[in-house]
């Protein structure tokens, strides 16, 4: 992804190895900052705060995190509560573990001496193939776009609605419901994006907008409850959106309020597609409404907002009742009846275990 010109990653490592840095997604969309990430606690806070977030990027800088630790200490208790400390951070992402997991197998036979550098080679190695099967999921997106732009007049786009951000900024790097998009612009297919706000963080509004708008994308911005009149209407051709787990029976779970857009999509006939990497594929269970871990995170979310006044200044003000409770469930569970198909690196498939055992047969 390129900004103002530049191309970027979301996360790098220094040459040296002793830093790694990321972009404050926190600061987005008012203010673009880059911040060094040296140690291990401070790889688990930009996690646990969000300051990166989007469940491959999070995978990534966890690798990087166990790189940083194992540079201060590569014993083998430090090696399992680097380990511990990352996956405490956040609960619902199964890359998380799924990185975490990866790094500890390759480091635990080393000797300590030779951990630092072989972490680090890992990480590299998750961020680039993070990199490659997000290309990947783009181009088999894409199909089900150019097929969408085939129904249409010449000049009648093709209007996709996303919800959250599965963008370039929650990848490493091309996104995951956002790659599809972005193959299908550059080949000059006519299209439009609806871009749910995604409260309470607004990820939607701060970081799919801005996104959109730095590579030209034509978008709209709507409150997340518009989705359901817009389909009503005929003015939903497709929905994408990407997730922190899919379980081995498909059932999807993303940011919340997915569900609801899910169950919109199958009340009015829009197709309704999942995009994800193999990694966020939880092959361990098989019903996300009964397991699936759902994070809960602080109130404040909910009962306070931030933005740009008309000063420039950047400022947070409360929009509830003092006292009145809150509550800040952060993901939601849609269930594979509602999902008409899964979009990965190998290809589409059903949201269904015998669906994703055909293009992941090693899973058998
Ligand atoms: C390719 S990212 C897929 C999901 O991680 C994304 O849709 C999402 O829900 C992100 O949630 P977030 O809480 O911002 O980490």
């Amino acid at each position: 992804m390129k900004i103002d010109g530049a191309a970027y990653r979301t996360i790098w490592p220094a040459e040296d190895g002793r830093s790694v840095s990321i972009i404050d997604q926190t600061r987005l969309p008012h203010d673009f900052a880059v911040v060094s990430l040296t140690t291990l606690d401070e790889a688990a806070h930009a996690i646990r705060a969000m300051l990166v977030r989007g469940a491959p990027l999070i995978g990534a800088t966890a690798a990087y995190g166990m790189a940083l630790a194992m540079r201060a200490d590569a014993g083998d208790a430090a090696l399992e509560r680097a380990h511990a400390t990352l996956l405490a951070t956040r609960p619902t992402a199964i890359n998380l573990r799924w990185a975490l997991d990866r790094v500890r197998a390759k480091l635990a036979p080393l000797p300590p001496a030779a951990r630092a550098e072989a972490a680090l080679i890992e990480a590299d190695l998750i961020a680039d193939e993070d990199v490659a099967i997000n290309q990947a999921i783009g181009e088999h997106g894409a199909a089900l776009i150019r097929a969408a732009a085939a129904e249409k007049g010449p000049d009648e786009p093709v209007n996709v609605l996303t919800h959250c951000n599965a963008g370039w900024l929650a990848t490493v790097d091309w996104g995951t419901a956002l790659a599809p998009i972005y193959v299908a612009f550059e080949e000059g297919i006519r299209l439009h994006v609806w871009v749910d706000e995604t409260r309470p963080r607004n990820q939607g509004a701060s970081l799919t907008a801005w996104e959109l708008n730095h590579h030209g994308v034509p978008h709209t911005v709507v409150a997340d409850n518009v989705g359901g009149h817009l389909m009503q209407h005929g003015m939903v051709d497709l929905c994408i959106v990407g997730t922190d787990r899919t379980t081995a029976g498909g059932d999807v779970c993303n940011k919340i309020g997915t569900y609801l857009k899910a169950l919109a999509a199958h009340d009015n006939g829009v197709p309704f597609y999942v995009a994800l990497p193999s990694p966020t594929i939880d092959w361990g269970i098989e019903d996300g409404v009964r397991d699936i871990p759902i994070e809960q995170r602080d109130g404040r979310e909910v009962s306070e907002m931030t933005g740009r006044t008309a000063d420039g200044r950047v400022e947070t003000v409360r929009i509830t009742p003092d006292g009145s409770p809150v509550a800040n469930y952060a993901f939601d569970v849609t269930p594979a009846r509602l999902v008409t198909g899964l979009i990965t690196e190998r290809g589409l498939c059903p949201a269904s275990r015998a669906g994703l055992l055909t293009l992941f047969p090693e899973q058998r």
